[in-house]
């Protein structure tokens, strides 16, 4: 409904946009034909005029006589049409009649946008804010400034990840299953061991489902409408490590020790739970980085290098890292970005982070923090042997390929949100881009609140003390 009244108001913005500029038109046509009647517009013009538009312009109101030199540059509002007018119109047109330095009217020419890498246009690939109508380009206001959720029915069935060791986590676990089934009538599922666990000491929870092969987990999105995550950061990690597509909306309890992306408190879960299921909630878009290693042995056998099973992927949430292990050599890595060589990693590795993971271990290495929602890849390098290697951040689009080089003294290391490491040999390549399958969080206020209250409380950003004369509290 929103949608189809923007859709009217901004059809109707356009149409009175050129119904203006019609006016305008005519009224310049008007202007420049009584000019030429009364001796002298084109003459005064092109005479005057130092070549650019600006330094024509006074003169043209100069004929028209009806404003002082000093108001037109000022661009005064009064009666018929100012220098400025003329001049903002010939530059704002989309219609595009515009004044040479001549005085002479001339049409813009007119081209279209494509999207694409390497000169290769891409007929998937479009920038869905950025227009092109009539050669004028132009980025989209964004309104949405918030992502809202909004249920078409009610949610059904939810997942629940906890923290594993925890007697606490374990206790508020079996809490909310209950409730949410007796309450809320829905369906819940846990991992394998933690149903198991809870069967072995009652058998209430009979109605617990779980998933049994890495084949039901493919399918687990399509059963669950909502994921619920109780721990740390670590088990955000780990349950979106579980969704290797689509992801349903994640609810996440602090019961962590830092916890940067989990907003919410568990002593009021139920209240909280209430307000995400009848919705409409904001969340944030977690983007998460689609990470595959390419075997120089698959290479050799494989003319297109390109030998990846279909499971063979990572998606990151927060970043993959490539290390020296144990080696105490430097690691000596190889950087492009499409195709196109970017530098040499020489130092302790490389950390390739998403936005989500700015504040993780790329925040460590000298990194930027960065907006979950800002659509970036952080490329940021582990105790540079070079000074003068900054952190990068490089847009969205973009694959980035890390190679071990042959020549290579020792191997490397990648490590998948901290986890999954696996080796890299000489000649093995690393190759990610942005994921199209993001991580939704529910947000505790909204998307950029939550995110500068982690960054505030969690990392005690810019946290100073000041003078206790000017600040009885003692900080700022
Ligand atoms: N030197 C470092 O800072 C360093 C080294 C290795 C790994 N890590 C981080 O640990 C992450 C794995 O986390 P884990 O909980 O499984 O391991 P973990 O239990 O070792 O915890 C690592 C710490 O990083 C925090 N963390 C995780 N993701 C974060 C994020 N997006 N923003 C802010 N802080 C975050 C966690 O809260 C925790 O305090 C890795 O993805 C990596 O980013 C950091
Ligand atoms: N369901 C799970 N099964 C196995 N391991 C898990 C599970 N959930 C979390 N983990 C792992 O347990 C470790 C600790 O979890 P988590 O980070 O959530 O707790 P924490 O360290 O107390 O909190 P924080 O990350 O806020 O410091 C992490 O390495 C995480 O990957």
């Amino acid at each position: 409904m929103s949608n189809c009244l923007r859709i009217a108001v901004e059809s109707k913005a356009r149409a009175m946009e050129e119904a203006a500029q019609w006016k305008r038109k005519y009224e310049f046509e008007c202007l420049q034909n009584g000019a030429e009647e009364a001796g002298g517009l084109s003459a005064n013009y092109r005479t005057s005029s130092s070549g650019s538009d600006f330094n024509s312009v006074p003169d043209v109101a100069i004929v028209q006589g009806h404003h002082s030199h000093e108001q037109h540059l000022g661009c005064s509002e009064g009666p018929g049409i100012s220098s400025c007018d003329i001049f903002k119109n010939g530059m704002c047109s989309s219609e595009s009649n515009n004044l040479d330095g001549r005085g002479l009217l001339y049409q813009k020419v007119l081209f279209n946008l494509a999207w694409g890498c390497d000169g290769i246009k891409d007929q998937h690939a479009k920038h869905d804010i950025v227009s092109c109508e009539r050669g004028d380009i132009r980025t989209d206001i964004r309104r949405s400034k918030q992502i809202i959720l909004e249920w078409k029915s009610a949610p059904r069935s939810v997942a629940i990840f906890m923290k594993p060791n925890s007697p606490h986590v374990q206790a508020l676990c079996k809490e909310m299953v209950k409730w949410l089934k007796e309450d809320k009538g829905m369906n819940v599922f846990l991992e394998p061991d933690v149903r198991k666990e809870l069967l072995d000491e009652s058998n209430t929870y009979t109605f617990v489902q779980t998933w049994k092969t890495g084949e039901d987990i493919k399918t687990l999105h399509c059963k669950v409408d909502l994921v619920i995550t109780l721990g740390g950061d670590g088990t955000v990690l780990w349950a979106a490590s579980k969704f290797k597509g689509p992801v349903p909306p994640v609810v996440s309890f602090a019961m962590g020790s830092l916890g940067f992306m989990t907003p919410f408190k568990s002593d009021c879960f139920k209240e909280c739970l209430r307000n995400v299921i009848k919705g409409p909630w904001p969340i944030t878009l977690r983007h998460r980085l689609c990470c595959r290693i390419v075997r120089a042995a698959d290479c050799q056998e494989s003319t297109n290098c390109r030998k990846i099973l279909e499971d063979d992927f990572h998606l990151v949430l927060n970043e993959v890292s490539i290390d020296r292990g144990m080696s105490s050599f430097l690691t000596f890595l190889e950087c492009y970005s499409d195709n196109s060589f970017v530098t040499y990693v020489q130092g302790d590795g490389l950390i390739i982070s998403t936005t989500s993971g700015s504040t993780a271990y790329s925040l460590a290495a000298g990194g930027s923090m960065v907006h979950p929602q800002v659509p970036g890849i952080l490329f940021t390098p582990i105790c540079p042997h070079s000074l003068s290697f900054r952190p990068l951040i490089l847009p969205e689009y973009v694959t980035l390929r890390i190679q071990v080089p042959l020549h290579s003294r020792g191997q490397a290391w990648a490590s998948f949100d901290g986890k999954d490491r696996q080796i890299l040999q000489a000649g093995d390549a690393l190759e990610c881009n942005m994921s199209e399958w993001p991580v939704p969080t529910m947000c505790e206020v909204e998307s950029t609140c939550d995110f500068l209250h982690s960054v505030q409380e969690c990392l005690h950003w810019n946290m100073k003390k000041i003078h206790c004369a000017d600040n009885p509290e003692g900080q700022l």
